[in-house]
């Protein structure tokens, strides 16, 4: 039995995806024709890009337009800050923000509430806000500025490059999203003026031996926002769930990135599309960094279920809730989790 944002899920129960099927593989979508004028093209994208996202909630995406440079510098700049002095890292630690940027060690995190930490250690940045923004002054507690490590302006050059690359392709991904979903293709554009967007650097030292299920690189769980995009070094590691509660691989394919639906877009979808749970292992026997985009609305966007996916055999599951309250509302309840977990352990 999982907890996600939306509800409990069993392995099994239908209940949240009521089209999911136990794949045994991951679906691989061509994003060529979003970029370019062939109708034609962009209604097939569309109809795969639908089945894929209900079905299975995770696939590949292949021609993305991100430039492979812009990856090998992110994954470069990851290698680097996580081989310096563990003092620098502590010094931009995620506590001395009031915006989840910064550092977290090993241990330090626990997706799977049931578990016993996670074995990575991660660095996180978002949309780069400054204190004097209007929003900032106003509360709005997941906009602020990024901590970053002295003297490291190669490092931020080639994370910033990264982030940016991202935040455009999720924009011409939500293009897709909407034709998919039978909405004007510039649906969305003008509740991601502004996104929570955050990206992440992980890395994953090897696990050996005999492997407790409660203690791996990162526990089961569901992503928070609308989907997330990922980036995988060359080291098979993470598992997708499917529908008969089997573990399926998603091993990194060169020029390929993963995307899997999170829990706000199983939500606007009023559950059409799945937000699959998953996990990873690294068994490989050497170091693995991955680079995880997490891309959800504006703050203040409200997340209704969309009328395209509302009818009478299907009404609506969700009250409307604004994009930062359920991201908040997903932090506040891990946080509570941590808390009455370490409790009982006491
Ligand atoms: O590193 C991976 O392969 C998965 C990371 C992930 O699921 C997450 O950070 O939410
Ligand atoms: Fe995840």
């Amino acid at each position: 039995m999982l907890q996600t944002g939306n509800g409990t899920r069993t392995f099994k129960s239908a209940g949240l995806e009521p089209n999911r099927v136990p794949f045994d593989s991951l679906p691989v979508i061509d994003l060529a024709p979003i970029f370019g004028t062939d109708e034609e093209a962009r209604q097939r994208l569309a109809a795969e890009l639908r089945r894929a996202c209900t079905e299975v909630g995770f696939f590949y995406i292949r021609n993305h337009a991100v430039p492979q440079a812009v990856i090998d510098g992110a994954f470069g700049a990851a290698q680097d800050f996580f081989a310096r002095p563990d003092a620098d890292k502590q010094a931009i630690h995620v506590s001395k923000s009031r915006n989840n940027r910064g550092y977290a060690a090993l241990l330090e995190e626990n997706t799977d509430p049931t578990a016993r930490g996670d074995l990575h250690e991660s660095f996180d940045i978002a949309l780069e806000v400054p204190e004097t923004d209007p929003d900032v002054l106003a509360g709005k507690n997941l906009y602020g500025p990024n901590l970053w490590p002295e003297g490291a302006p190669a490092f931020r050059g080639d994370v910033e490059a990264y982030y940016d690359a991202m935040i455009t392709l999720s924009r011409n991904l939500l293009h897709a999203f909407a034709l998919a979903l039978d909405l004007p293709e510039d649906h969305f554009d003008t509740l991601v003026s502004k996104p929570l967007a955050t990206l992440r650097l992980l890395h994953y030292p090897p696990q050996f031996g005999e492997i407790d299920d409660r203690q791996i690189g990162i526990g089961a769980h569901s992503d928070y926002e609308c989907f997330t995009i990922l980036a995988q070094d060359d080291i098979h590691a993470l598992q997708a769930l499917n529908a008969n509660g089997e573990w399926i691989s998603a091993p990194p394919l060169p020029g390929h990135f993963v995307v899997n639906i999170g829990d706000q877009m199983a939500r606007w979808t009023n559950g059409l599309f799945a937000s699959t749970v998953h996990r990873a292992i690294n068994r490989s026997g050497k170091e693995r960094y991955s680079i995880p985009f997490f891309f959800g609305p504006n703050y203040d966007a409200e997340i209704t279920p969309l009328e395209s996916c509302v009818d009478a055999d299907h009404p609506a599951q969700f009250e409307p809730i604004t994009s930062g309250a359920y991201i908040n509302s997903r932090f506040e309840a891990t946080f509570a989790g941590y808390a009455a977990q370490n409790k009982a352990e006491d």
